[in-house]
């Protein structure tokens, strides 16, 4: 998968660098290409921003800059394009869905806005030739969308064959396939601080164990997520909680 972000802080994205994106770029999984928007500025002050029509606070990244931008980095006669990914706090939800049709993408670009957003003529002159999507990664407003393109790179990234050790973690992960979230985990020491691990984590009878995981997913998403528990019957049963048993 190829993988373009455009900035006016590209050192932002150094993050892409580290661990497992990093390793998933070395090994010729990820290609990512990080470009500065100040590239496809003329001026001397390098300005990418202006005031907003209409009047209201704060500025708007102008339009010029990112037509060029997006001309160089995917030109209009160019044998494909990229699927256009822009963090607003007015997009659509992203969610693991979301993150595993990215996933199946050849090609992704990041816009990464800043100021109070990007002129919205530039959505509407890339979708004239690639797919555009603006996408929110939660209800709050950060400063700008590298966070966001942190965030959504890390949970596309790690669903591409090969990056993960283990495929077969993905399945049981939260807003996996059921819906539900995951299940409380434990590790050694069977006993600590008071605390023990649930006995029948340590009983080795798998179908009572995966019945009491099944149990706690759907505890935790009553309990945290009701939102997710649409679709699920009250299965909840009256078994020790996940805190284990002191
Ligand atoms: N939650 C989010 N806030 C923001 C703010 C800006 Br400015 C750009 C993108 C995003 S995504």
């Amino acid at each position: 998968m190829r993988l373009d972000v455009v900035s006016i802080f590209p050192e932002y994205l150094a993050a892409l660098d580290v661990s497992l994106v990093g390793k998933a770029a070395k090994s010729g999984l990820l290609d990512v290409h990080l470009h500065d928007l100040r590239d496809w500025t003329h001026d001397r002050h390098r300005t990418v921003d202006d005031t907003p029509y209409g009047g209201g606070a704060g500025m708007v990244m102008k339009p010029e800059p990112w037509g060029q931008a997006l001309d160089a980095l995917a030109p209009a006669d160019g044998p494909t394009q990229p699927r256009l990914i822009v963090p607003t706090p007015a997009g659509r939800p992203f969610t693991q869905e979301l993150a595993y049709e990215l996933a199946a993408e050849p090609w992704l670009a990041f816009a990464c806005g800043r100021y109070e957003g990007i002129d919205a003529r530039v959505a509407s002159y890339a979708a004239e030739r690639m797919r555009v999507d603006e996408v929110s990664i939660g209800d709050y407003v950060l400063n700008g969308g590298e966070v966001a393109v942190l965030v959504m790179v890390e949970a596309v990234a790690r669903l591409l064959p090969g990056v993960i050790g283990n495929p077969e973690s993905l399945a049981e992960e939260s807003h996996s396939g059921d819906g539900l979230l995951e299940y409380p985990v434990y590790t050694k020491p069977p006993a600590w601080r008071g605390y023990d691990v649930p006995e029948v984590l340590l009983s080795g009878n798998h179908g009572l164990i995966a019945e009491w995981r099944h149990e706690q997913s759907v505890r935790r998403t009553a309990e945290r997520r009701p939102d997710l528990l649409a679709a699920w019957g009250d299965v909840l049963s009256d078994q020790d909680g996940a805190e284990g048993v002191r």
